[in-house]
């Protein structure tokens, strides 16, 4: 089931980054406190690494127990590992090498030099059975395991909207968006390079409690008002991206300028 895009505007970039890295160490504190742990699915791009500085500069990042927090990647550049271009190398610069992460709850995606060499599809494969086997019970028993989505019940998955309406990578009409059975699958062609990808799917996307979508900046304000316009998921996938519990959007002010004013009445001057 769907549920309702929410909006938060900010005033501008920064300032999303800031509520934004604040929002989700308040969100990591909450499920530790009432779980013991907390999982998240962190995304690359602009939006997404701003929000992981804003975090490690955050006097409150303290107030997080890294060590009881799973990381997972909604997508991948499938590159060498420690190439400048992965998510991962990018997320360890903007935050994790500066924090007492549990080594083994680090989920990065397989790099193009890894035991998988240059088959994405079995990268792909290999994300998909470590998820699977990360499932705990809870997600065993929920509607999206039912609809046979073996993942876990991630606490907040982040998606970084590309000004193409692309989330993780997910780019309109390729074919990784029509996806349907599979969890994580291998992506040629993208039209960002690098071309060849590794990416949750919709189906693993929707299985997350809360679904976060970032969109900063005046090139991302088309596929905003697109996205939130209702647009179908194959030519506009952020459309297609929500959480079982709430689904987020955290935009700047220029992010949301082209939105429709039922959704975001922007102030009179
Ligand atoms: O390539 C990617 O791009 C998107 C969006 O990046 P942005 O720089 O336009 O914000 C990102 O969400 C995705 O994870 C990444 O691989």
């Amino acid at each position: 089931m769907s549920t309702a895009p929410q909006l938060v505007v900010h005033r501008d970039k920064e300032l999303m980054a800031q509520a934004a890295a604040a929002r989700l160490i308040t969100r990591i504190v909450d499920a530790q406190s009432s779980r013991g742990e907390a999982s998240v699915v962190l995304t690359g791009g602009r939006n997404g690494n701003g929000l992981l500085a804003a975090l490690a500069a955050a006097p409150a990042r303290d107030a997080v127990d890294w060590s009881r927090l799973d990381l997972w990647w909604g997508d991948e550049r499938f590159l060498p590992d420690g190439d400048p271009d992965r998510n991962v190398t990018q997320a360890r610069e903007a935050l994790l090498d500066a924090v007492p992460l549990d080594p083994k709850r680090v989920h990065a995606m397989p790099a193009s030099d890894g035991p998988h060499g240059s088959d994405v599809e079995a990268a792909a494969a290999a994300y998909a059975a470590e998820l699977a086997a990360a499932a705990g019970p809870e997600t065993m028993s929920s509607a999206a395991t039912a609809a046979g989505v073996p993942v876990p019940a991630f606490d907040v998955l982040m998606l970084g909207v590309g000004p193409d309406t692309h989330v993780a990578s997910l780019f309109p009409e390729l074919p990784a968006v029509r996806e349907t059975e599979r969890t994580v699958v291998g992506v040629h062609g993208a039209p960002k390079p690098p071309p060849t990808r590794v990416t949750l799917t919709l189906p693993a996307i929707r299985a997350a409690r809360e679904v976060w979508l970032l969109a900063a900046g005046e090139d991302k304000a088309e596929a905003a008002a697109i996205a939130l316009s209702g647009a179908g998921e194959i030519q506009a996938p952020a459309a297609g991206a929500y959480g079982r519990s709430r689904t987020l959007w955290l935009l700047d002010a220029a992010a949301a300028s082209q939105l429709p004013r039922t959704l975001y009445p922007p102030a009179t001057p």
